[in-house]
């Protein structure tokens, strides 16, 4: 009797794994088309767009041009048609719009963000397979920094990913390798078809962050580079952090119009990027004003400018995070919070605009991985004092996830 219950429990434990199986495939196919379309699409506004330019640029001689209308955030699948536009009409068109749109958030609204972060976050449950809590690759590691591109993969791991890829040189990757198991390491960045061994990747990924330990070395940032133009051609949400900001800095184009992207300067990066894109230095009494007009300048993307208190902007809005955090300043915190947002975006893009309230996704997203970060800031510098470091940090990942976002 027995045998036979588990038999045939047994055998609907198989059908029901054999149907998800099949469910899986279809939705992997979906994507596919999807992402096809998506590509067909841009190639016809592309060809539409280049008519219009020149029509444009002829007219503009006697007549001045308005600003372009901004992309609604809402509609993320108008991205590749706002890249266009961004790249057809200059950037300082935009600039001028500055502060007009400028809106600070209460305290009471950051406690509404908080909630539209917990409704974002995808319920754990028996019914789903490896891989579809989050699979997010990290660019970075080279000879000198091993620890920035691990800080990063593993936080997303801890925060709920899945999977974590880190894609580095031959060198950092048996150092990687070495610091943590969970880790996928993949030694291909200095290879001499880096890019191609990424791209194949590519389809596998929900996210990618850029940048923690990539260095400055002339290949790896022009891989960096390539990789960053795959990863656009195929819609994934780019995470674009440290030395990736570097390469932004050089090549703004790059990145600008692409409001899947999100970038997280700390005061130096921003400086850098702030002058590349508006000429002159940042406003020291006006760090509100500086963030939206930068956000503005790339095109709308999110920007997260980190310090005392973490501004973040997506050229409309300006959250501020001012979540206690501690006193402690060690190398890695960066890291941690390019890690979590790489899985956080993942979560608020898929979980679509009723979950967010109409809210831009990645605004929710990045004011979610600001205060995670903070809060395990928090509690590794409550034991540890002054020797706290990024380790201890991500030790208490799990814990500050849940006080936050899971009580
Ligand atoms: N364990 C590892 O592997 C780690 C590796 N990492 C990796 O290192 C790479 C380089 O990243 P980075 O941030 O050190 O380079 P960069 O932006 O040139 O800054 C350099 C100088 O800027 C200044 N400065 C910085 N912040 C400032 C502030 N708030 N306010 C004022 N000034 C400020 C400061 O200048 P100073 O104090 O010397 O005058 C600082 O020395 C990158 O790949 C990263 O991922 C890190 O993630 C750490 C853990
Ligand atoms: N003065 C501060 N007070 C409180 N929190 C801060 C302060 N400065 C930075 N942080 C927090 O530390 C985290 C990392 O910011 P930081 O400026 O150290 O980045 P980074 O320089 O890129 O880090 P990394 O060392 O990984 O390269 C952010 O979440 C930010 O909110």
């Amino acid at each position: 009797m027995m045998e036979k219950f588990l038999q045939q429990s047994m055998d609907t434990d198989e059908k029901f794994y054999r149907f998800e199986e099949q469910r899986l495939k279809i939705e992997d196919k979906r994507r596919e088309a999807e992402h096809a379309r998506e590509l067909q699409m841009l190639q016809m506004l592309g060809q539409m767009l280049a008519g219009i330019s020149s029509s444009v640029s002829q007219r503009s001689q006697s007549i001045p041009t308005s600003p372009p209308r901004r992309a609604n955030h809402r509609s993320y699948a108008d991205n590749f048609n706002y890249n266009a536009m961004t790249a057809t009409l200059s950037p300082p068109i935009v600039i001028e719009r500055s502060f007009s749109l400028h809106r600070t958030h209460t305290l009471k609204d950051m406690e509404n963000i908080f909630q539209l972060v917990r409704n974002v976050i995808p319920p754990l449950t028996g019914k789903k397979h490896k891989g579809q809590d989050g699979r997010i690759g990290i660019v970075g590691g080279c000879r000198e920094y091993t620890g920035a591109p691990y800080f990063a993969a593993i936080t997303a791991l801890k925060v709920g990913a899945d999977l974590s890829h880190v894609f580095c040189t031959k060198d950092a990757a048996t150092v990687i390798k070495s610091y943590s198991p969970e880790l996928i390491v993949h030694p291909v960045l200095d290879s001499p078809n880096a890019v191609h061994e990424v791209e194949k990747w590519l389809p596998r990924l929900h996210s990618v962050v850029i940048g923690p330990g990539l260095g400055r070395d002339e290949v790896l940032l022009e891989n960096a580079k390539g990789i960053i133009e795959k990863s656009k051609m195929k819609g994934i949400p780019i995470i674009i952090d440290a030395d990736g900001l570097w390469l932004i800095s050089q090549q703004p184009s790059l990145i600008q119009g692409y409001q899947r992207a999100i970038l997280t300067p700390n005061y130096m990066e921003f400086s850098r990027l702030y002058e590349a894109m508006l000429r002159d230095p940042v406003d020291s009494s006006d760090h509100h004003g500086c963030v939206l007009r930068l956000s503005q300048a790339m095109g709308n993307l999110t920007v997260v400018q980190k310090g005392e208190r973490d501004l973040i902007s997506d050229g409309e809005k300006v959250l501020v995070c001012s979540h206690e955090g501690s006193s402690r300043r060690c190398g890695g915190q960066g890291d941690l919070l390019s890690g979590s947002l790489g899985v956080l975006a993942h979560w608020a893009f898929v979980a679509g605009a009723e979950k967010t309230n109409g809210q831009n996704p990645f605004l929710v997203a990045a004011f979610g991985a600001c205060s995670l970060t903070r809060q395990s800031n928090q509690q590794a510098f409550q034991k540890f004092g002054r020797s706290m470091t990024a380790s201890d940090m991500v030790s208490e990942v799990g814990t500050a996830f849940n006080k936050l976002f899971e009580t």
